[in-house]
This record gives C-alpha cells, sequence and structure tokens, in this order.
C-alpha cells in the first residue's frame, strides 16, 4: 500500500481498516476519504494531484508549515541515538531538559516547569490531577471542582472530554464528576441586546456566582482557552478576561490557561495568555509545541503549584510516552525556527495585518454577518440577517456544512462550526497565498449563497 496505488483503492482499504475520529464512518465509506499525500509551506497535495491551500495548519498546528527537513533530520538524529527512554525511573534524557528549559524561558511569570503528555487531552487530564493534588497537599481535599466553559473544547480523553463543554460529547461515553460548566464569552449567538463589553462582564461574573453557589472551600480551578477555538473561534469581549482574573484573584482558586490552539505564536504573541493579559498557574500546551510533525502535549507550571505539589512527595501521574526523546527533540526544533526565522514578528507585522484588511472586508458579501480575527485564528459569522444576527431557518451547521464543501470544492482547507467558518492557516502564510485564500473563500461563499439561493434555503 503506498501513495502510488489508485485512489479508490486506498479509499476502499481505508473504508474497511481505518476508524476515523469525529467520522460518520458509514457517510465517508460511501463518499471515500480525501487521500493526503505531500504537503510544503501551506500547500497540500492529494493522491489525485490536487493542490490545496491549508487554511486550517491541519488541526490548528502547523504553524511553521509543511515539509520543514530540518525536523525530519532531528528525528533521524535523535531517533538513531535514543529513539526512546523513560523518565519515570529516576533517569532523563537531554531533549526532555532541553524542551523543558526552552518552554521556562518562553513562558510568560514563574511557569517555569513542565510536565509532559502525548496530546492537549492528556496535557488536561494531567492538569486535573495536579490541581486536586494540589490543594490536598494543603490540606484541602475537598477543593476539587474545576469550572469550565460550555462550547469550550479541552480534548477527548474522559478529563479533557469532561473539561469541554459540549454535550453532544458528554452523551457519548459519559462525562467525569466535580466538573461544572458557565456559559461562554460567545456575544455573537448570546448576547442579544448588550453590548459586547456588558456582555463580556456579565459571562465573567457568572465564575463568580458559581463559585459562591458552590463554596469557595469546594472550587480547585478555572479553565478556559484565551480564544475557543474548537467552538468556532469564539473571541470574548475586551470586558472578559480581566474580569476572570480579577474573579481567581479574588478567591484565590488555580487558573488554567488551555493554550493548545492559542500558544506558539498563533494569536501574534508566544502565548494567548499574553494577548490577553491572563496570569494562569497552569498553561496546556500541544499542536503548535511541535507544529505536529510529531505527538506531543504538555502543561507548563507555576514554581508555587509545582513546590506544593512536590511537597506531597511522589504524585502518582505519568505516560510512557512523557517526555517523548524524539517527539521533544522535534519540538525544540520546531521552537528554534519559530525563534531564530522571527515567524511571531511576521504574524503580528506582515501577515495579520494584511489578512485582517481582507478578512474584515468579507462582511460586504451577503452570507457574512461578522469577521473577527486575532493573529492567525479568525471567524466569519454567516447568517440570513446581520442587523439580528439570526440564525438560519435550516438545521445549525447546514449553511456552515455546504460553505465548507465548497472551500474543499475550490482547493481550501477551512473549518466550519455551526454556521461560523474558521481560518488558522500556518503562520508562515505570505501576502500573495493570503490572496489565493481569500479569492477561494470568497469564491466558495458566493457558490454557497447562490445555492441556498437555488433550493429555497434563504
Ligand atoms: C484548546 C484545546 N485543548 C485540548 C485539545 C486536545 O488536544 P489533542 O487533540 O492533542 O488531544 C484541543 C484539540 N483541538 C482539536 C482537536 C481536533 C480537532 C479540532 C477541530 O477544531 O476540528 C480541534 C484543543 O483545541
Amino acid at each position: 500500500i503506498t501513495n502510488h496505488m489508485p485512489t479508490e483503492e486506498l479509499q476502499a482499504l481505508d473504508a474497511a481498516h481505518h476508524m476515523h475520529p469525529f467520522t460518520d464512518a458509514n457517510g465517508l465509506a460511501k463518499k471515500g476519504a480525501r487521500i493526503i499525500t505531500q504537503g510544503k509551506g501551506v500547500w497540500l497535495t492529494d493522491s489525485r494531484g490536487e493542490k490545496i491551500i491549508d487554511g486550517m495548519a491541519g488541526l490548528w498546528c502547523v504553524n511553521i508549515g509543511y515539509g520543514r527537513p530540518e525536523l525530519a533530520e532531528v528525528a533521524a538524529r535523535q531517533m538513531n541515538e535514543l529513539a526512546y527512554y523513560n523518565t519515570f525511573f529516576q533517569t532523563s534524557h537531554v531533549p526532555a531538559i532541553a524542551l523543558a528549559a526552552k518552554l521556562a524561558e518562553l513562558a510568560p511569570g514563574d511557569l517555569n516547569h513542565v510536565f509532559f503528555a502525548g496530546s492537549g487531552s492528556e496535557a488536561n487530564d494531567t492538569n486535573i490531577r495536579l490541581v486536586r493534588r494540589y490543594w490536598q497537599v494543603k490540606d484541602m481535599p475537598e477543593k476539587r471542582v474545576i469550572i469550565a466553559r460550555t462550547n469550550g473544547y479541552h480534548g477527548s480523553t474522559m478529563g479533557g472530554g469532561s473539561l469541554g463543554g459540549m454535550s453532544p460529547i458528554h452523551a457519548h461515553g459519559g462525562k467525569i464528576d466535580g466538573i461544572v460548566h458557565i456559559g461562554q464569552p460567545d456575544w455573537w449567538s448570546e448576547g442579544g441586546d448588550m453590548t459586547p463589553e456588558e456582555f463580556g462582564l456579565m459571562r465573567a461574573r457568572e465564575l463568580e456566582e458559581k463559585i459562591l453557589e458552590l463554596g469557595v472551600d469546594k472550587v480547585a480551578a478555572f479553565i478556559g482557552e484565551p480564544i475557543q477555538g474548537a467552538g468556532g473561534v469564539i473571541i470574548p469581549p475586551s470586558t472578559y478576561w480581566p474580569e476572570i482574573q480579577r474573579i481567581v484573584d479574588k478567591y484565590g482558586i488555580l487558573l488554567i490557561a488551555d493554550e493548545v490552539i492559542t500558544g506558539f505564536g498563533r494569536t501574534g504573541n508566544w502565548f494567548g495568555s499574553q494577548t490577553f493579559g491572563i496570569r494562569p498557574h497552569i498553561m496546556t500546551i500541544a499542536k503548535g509545541l511541535s507544529s505536529g510533525y510529531q505527538p506531543i502535549g504538555g502543561s507548563i507550571i507555576s514554581d508555587e503549584v509545582f513546590n506544593v505539589v512536590a511537597e506531597g512527595g511522589e504524585l502518582y501521574h505519568g505516560y510512557t510516552y512523557s517526555g517523548h526523546p524524539v517527539a521533544a527533540a522535534v519540538a525544540l526544533e520546531n521552537l528554534r525556527i519559530i525563534e531564530e526565522e522571527g515567524i511571531i514578528d511576521h504574524v503580528r507585522n506582515v501577515a495579520h495585518p494584511y489578512l485582517k484588511e481582507r478578512w474584515d472586508a468579507l462582511t460586504d458579501h451577503p452570507l457574512v454577518g461578522e469577521a473577527k480575527l486575532v493573529g492567525l485564528m479568525g471567524s466569519i459569522a454567516l447568517t440570513p440577517n446581520k442587523a439580528t444576527r439570526a440564525k438560519f431557518a435550516s438545521e445549525a451547521g447546514t449553511v456552515g456544512f455546504r460553505c465548507r464543501e465548497r472551500c474543499f470544492a475550490n482547493n481550501l482547507i477551512m473549518r466550519h462550526v455551526g454556521d461560523r467558518m474558521i481560518i488558522a492557516p500556518p503562520l508562515v502564510i505570505k501576502p500573495e497565498e493570503i490572496d489565493i485564500l481569500i479569492t477561494r473563500a470568497r469564491k466558495s461563499l458566493d457558490e454557497c449563497y447562490a445555492g441556498l439561493k437555488e433550493d429555497g434555503l434563504l
């Protein structure tokens, strides 16, 4: 089985043996998966030779772009030298040490300790156990509830999936105890007649209400994405995070910033916490940490949380691949490239301004009610009525799905979440590539609009 096999044969074998994540298997089997064979920069090639511009950087993760040989070389060298060893038995190795030290240097404030995992979900599972252990060592074992947001996304493990606030995920397999959700700062869909600023304050104050309802002696932590990603790139009103921070400080609960998407340059700084002035005790990282070239995640932990947990002796937690040497070595090389090639400056000074002008201009399209962009993660809200921010008559997500299908047909990858379209391209995207992305996005919106008209949905 190789890239050169006929696509139909690859699709048949895929359908026969490969169970896909978040996929309707029978639907895909009828259609056949699109087989991606190569990547270079912001471009993907599929098995039929089509050139696709990847507006989603894989899954929000390929920050330095595809096809950088330096990472393959580092992986091969490390694999030949020490392909694997663990850090359980009082042992360590240079890749884990060097990556942890680099992350401590890059992370803001006193976030100086790193617990590694193989994914963002696993890192959030670590965080659940960490914050509960922290209060246990401080002799407050009852302080174990974690407050999160509706429509937040924190992964697919039982812990990560429970921290997430997506009820369809909870419906498939359940939710663990001790996790509660408050409203999300999604002004477009839920702000009604309030100004964004008023709405942001209201949503943030739900945290104080929930703490008082539960009792501050029961609440261990609050977790939030600086910008909700999988929830639809929900950029909170300016009043939201300062109020969250005030409440966290007032009641002395721990703050976890989930930076799996917003980390490593995505918002125009190393971390989203810096963009929004958030002071977390723990940051969840993955995705852009390695630009997806190797599976790796982790938790960057403050001195204070680390020292308290360390007082308690051994923490009974860890994964076989925690700090995997090849993944760590590749992640370190990824960070070197981000730093030495000034990729975050490129986001802030070139790509974001160039894209923002063209992204905002999409609001002149009849379907587009709102366009938002922070760094290189953005969304447009599709609506039949911009003034009232109305939802479509068709089931939520139908219009988004149809628009996404047009994008794919036009060899542009964009994500839809409900009736919102999302972009998060590789951070190295150039102005001329942004022009191509916008041209294909506009064409897809026009085709989607025409289709809705033809089908009497608009
Ligand atoms: C904020 C956040 N936290 C944790 C995770 C879990 O990471 P892992 O997947 O590595 O376990 C994520 C992952 N986010 C994610 C993963 C897969 C698909 C999509 C999508 O938007 O389609 C988003 C995420 O976005």
